[in-house]
C-alpha cells in the first residue's frame, strides 16, 4: 500500500517537472514601458535627465532582480555593435539570432547608472556582448580554448552565461569609438590592464571606462579591457536559452 502511494507521489512530481516552468532567474521581461517614459522630455541636459527617469522606471518595474531584460527597451541611450550577431568576430560566424543586449535587471540598472555618468562627460556605452548562451561559450572554447580570453564552459563557465557580464567600449556624441589601444577580442597582452606601453590618451580612455564601471559595482578582468563582471554575478544561474529578439 505504502509503495503504491510513494509511486503515485513520484509520478506527480515527474509530471510537474516535465511541464518545466521557467525558473525566476530565466524569466524574460515582457512588461511595457509606460508611454510617458518612452520619449525624452525637452530640456533634459544631454539625455541625462531622461536616463534618470529610465532608471526609476526599471527600478520600480515589477521584475525580479534576476529577470532578464532587453536593456534597449528601458533606455535609448546605449549604442550597439553586438559582434556575435555578425560574422565580424573571432569565431568568424554569426552565433546569435538577436542583436540586442539581454541582461539581468540588476545589472541593467547598474549599466544605466554608469551610462548616466559617462553621458555627463560626453560619452556613452557601446555594447559588444551581454548575455551569452552556454552553447555559444562551447563554440568559442572550441575555437580558442585559452582561459583568460575565453572562459571554460566545462568548469564554471562565463559570467556572460549568467547574464552578469558585458563587453563594452565608449563612444563620443558622434558615436566614434574612443581609442582603447586594441580592437575588441584582441587576445594578447596589449589588451591587458597592466600593459602600459600605450599612448597617454589610450591609458586615459581605459581608466575612464574602468573608474566609472567600478564605481557602479563592476569588476574588470586582468586580460581584457572591454570585459566587466557585475558584483557577485556568480550567484546567478548558468543559462542556455538562445538569444532571440522580442
Ligand atoms: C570572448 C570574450 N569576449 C570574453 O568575454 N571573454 C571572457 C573571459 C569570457 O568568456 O567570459
Ligand atoms: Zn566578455
Amino acid at each position: 500500500m505504502m509503495d503504491r502511494i510513494t509511486y503515485c507521489l513520484f509520478l506527480a512530481v515527474l509530471i510537474a517537472s516535465c511541464q518545466n516552468p521557467k525558473r525566476e532567474s530565466e524569466k524574460i521581461d515582457d512588461t511595457i514601458k509606460p508611454e510617458s517614459e518612452q520619449r525624452e522630455v525637452p530640456g533634459g541636459k544631454d539625455g541625462v535627465d531622461s536616463e534618470d527617469r529610465a532608471v526609476r522606471s526599471l527600478a520600480t518595474a515589477e521584475l525580479h532582480d534576476s529577470s532578464f531584460v532587453f536593456i534597449e527597451k528601458w533606455s535609448d541611450d546605449f549604442v550597439y555593435d553586438m559582434k556575435y550577431a555578425t560574422t565580424d568576430n573571432f569565431i568568424g560566424k554569426k552565433v546569435y539570432d538577436c542583436d540586442q543586449c539581454m541582461i539581468r535587471k540588476k545589472v541593467a540598472l547598474a549599466l544605466m547608472k554608469a551610462n548616466r555618468d559617462f553621458m555627463e562627460k560626453g560619452y556613452r556605452i557601446k555594447f559588444f556582448d551581454c548575455y551569452r548562451p552556454l552553447d555559444v561559450q562551447k563554440i568559442m572554447w572550441e575555437v580558442y580554448p585559452v582561459e583568460g580570453y575565453v572562459a571554460n564552459p566545462y568548469t564554471s563557465g562565463s559570467i556572460h552565461n549568467r547574464g552578469g557580464a558585458v563587453d563594452i567600449t565608449l563612444v563620443d556624441n558622434e558615436e566614434n569609438e574612443l581609442d582603447m589601444g586594441t580592437g575588441f577580442d584582441h587576445f594578447g597582452e596589449e589588451a591587458h590592464h597592466a600593459y602600459r606601453h600605450l599612448p597617454e590618451k589610450v591609458l586615459g580612455n581605459r581608466k575612464l571606462l574602468k573608474d566609472i564601471m567600478e564605481k557602479h559595482g563592476f569588476k574588470p578582468i586582468r586580460t581584457e579591457w572591454w570585459h566587466y563582471n557585475f558584483g557577485e554575478s556568480r550567484a546567478f544561474a548558468l543559462s542556455n536559452f538562445p538569444t532571440k529578439c522580442d
